[in-house]
């Protein structure tokens, strides 16, 4: 099948490639040059593990092409997906410029039947919005369809070339059917395609975020009371987890949930309750605790240190908002090291792979590593904001040999408390 992608960030290009893999003609399309030049040279723009593969493999085979010409996307594309960023605005709702201003371009260039493709996190409702804005200046028949997109960053590929279920929301038969034969080759294992009117598809993705965010947030809760009472929330998740109502999955406590998704669509759900008269109480609790969470290692430094902080070497493992992403949107690290730069620290810093982006951010308000055990060059302590894999195992002879300080605050609970305490450093974590 012929198809266009307009909008070429995280999700953009996942899905480009992914449905070029099972054989469809793919163009790209997005307004930033120096990104689509990047992808016309065979770079891949952003790290996600196995992405690359696929890139080239399509590149290659003439399935997955690039441009910033929106007029060749619609010339191209039977189906044309819109993956464009929907921010957060200043009151927490969900900004739809781009996808409603792509829209109205749609609208004035569309020569033939045409169904457009909502992949974009959006309110309920905003398939109503870019029917009409299309229709202002349309001259063809065409559908909208709302097909929210439930990857996650690290897993994205597998995500999607294998999801759980695929949720279309469409009423039109021709659109629906257009669907169902684009997806197929990806639900072979039986997972299901789940049609559903627009509105029901576009609250299926916020609800899911929205409870998976409240989920984390609920044990965070729990470990914070762990911590009140002397239990450990290593326990309590074990024993919570195994009943399958509650599932093991998204039941580790932390330094709260980040990300460019989460974060925002929690408050634009939230927002939509506002605006739709509803008061979402447990969202605005989940707003308030996940922003005390991605602080709760604050204090338990500062007791440490006994209120005095000017001038400590504070190393800090993980910047990327989680493990096998180089994204920092919204990432606890970045509130961990405002906290301690504003309480006079200095900060050396390691990530695998975001430190060229929080580079980007912070400039030299702090240093940068080239390895995880070049920072603790020195250090008073060492905070270990991201669960990456290499963190896990690490040498705590070698990592003693380096610190001046033998502590550890870990605010993703990585090791067994007797473990480190067995080194002869004092380990304080999350809720244990
Ligand atoms: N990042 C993720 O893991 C997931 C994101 N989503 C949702 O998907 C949507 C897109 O998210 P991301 O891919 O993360 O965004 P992104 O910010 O990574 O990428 C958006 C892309 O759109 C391009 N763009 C902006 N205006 C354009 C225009 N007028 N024409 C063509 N291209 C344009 C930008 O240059 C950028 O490359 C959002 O609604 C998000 O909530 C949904 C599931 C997962
Ligand atoms: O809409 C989106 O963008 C995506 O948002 C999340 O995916 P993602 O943001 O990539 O990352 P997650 O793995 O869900 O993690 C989000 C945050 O929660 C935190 N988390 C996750 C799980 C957990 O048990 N504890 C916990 O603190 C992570 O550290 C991270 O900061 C959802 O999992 C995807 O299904 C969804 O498509």
């Amino acid at each position: 099948m012929k198809i266009a992608v307009i909008g070429t960030g995280y999700v953009g290009l996942v899905t480009g490639t992914c449905l070029a893999e099972t054989g469809n003609d793919v163009l790209c399309i997005d307004i930033d040059e120096n990104k689509v030049k990047k992808m016309q040279q065979g770079e891949v723009p952003i790290y996600e593990p196995h992405l690359d593969v696929l890139f080239e493999r399509n590149i290659k085979a003439n399935r997955l092409k690039f441009s910033t010409r929106l007029e060749e996307g619609l010339a191209h594309g039977d189906i044309i997906f819109l993956a464009l960023p929907t921010p957060e605005d200043e009151d927490g709702s969900a900004d739809l410029q781009y996808i409603l201003g792509v829209a109205d371009n749609i609208g004035k260039s569309i020569k033939d039947y045409k169904v457009i493709v909502d992949k974009s996190t959006v309110p309920v409702g905003t398939s109503d919005k870019v029917k009409a804005a299309i229709a202002k200046h349309a001259t063809v028949d065409f559908d909208v369809v709302s097909n929210p997109e439930f990857l996650r960053e690290g897993f994205a590929v597998d995500d999607f070339l294998k999801p759980e279920r695929i949720v279309i929301g469409a009423r039109s038969e021709r659109a629906i059917a257009l669907m169902e034969k684009l997806y197929k080759p990806y639900v072979r294992s039986g997972n299901p395609i789940i049609i559903m009117d627009e509105k029901s598809a576009e609250l299926t993705k916020y609800a899911s975020n929205a409870f998976l965010a409240a989920k984390i947030t609920f044990m965070n809760e729990i470990a914070n009371f762990c911590e009140k009472v002397g239990a450990d929330v290593d326990k309590v998740r074990i024993g919570m987890g195994t009943d399958s109502r509650i599932g093991k999955r998204f039941l580790f406590p932390g330094i709260g949930y980040g990300g460019s998704c989460f974060p925002k669509d929690v408050k634009a759900l939230y927002k939509s309750g506002i605006d739709n008269n509803y008061d979402f109480k447990i969202l605005d609790a989940v707003l308030e605790v996940n922003k005390k969470q991605k602080v709760v290692l604050i204090p338990k430094i500062e007791n440490y240190f006994k209120g005095d902080l000017k001038g400590k070497n504070i190393a800090v493992w993980g910047l990327a908002f989680k493990p096998e992403t180089d994204d920092i949107r919204e990432a606890p690290a970045l509130d961990v090291i405002e906290s301690l730069l504003n309480l006079g620290c200095n900060i050396t810093a390691f990530d695998p792979e975001a430190m060229e982006n929080v580079q980007r951010k912070l400039g030299d308000k702090i240093t940068y590593a080239d390895g995880m055990y070049d920072a603790l060059e020195n250090a008073d302590a060492l905070v270990i904001c991201t669960e990456w894999s290499i963190f896990r195992t690490p040498n705590f002879e070698r990592m003693k040999a380096k610190m001046k300080g033998h502590v550890i605050f870990d605010g993703r609970n990585l090791y067994d408390v007797p473990d480190v305490e067995n080194e002869n450093i004092t380990y304080i974590s999350i809720g244990r």
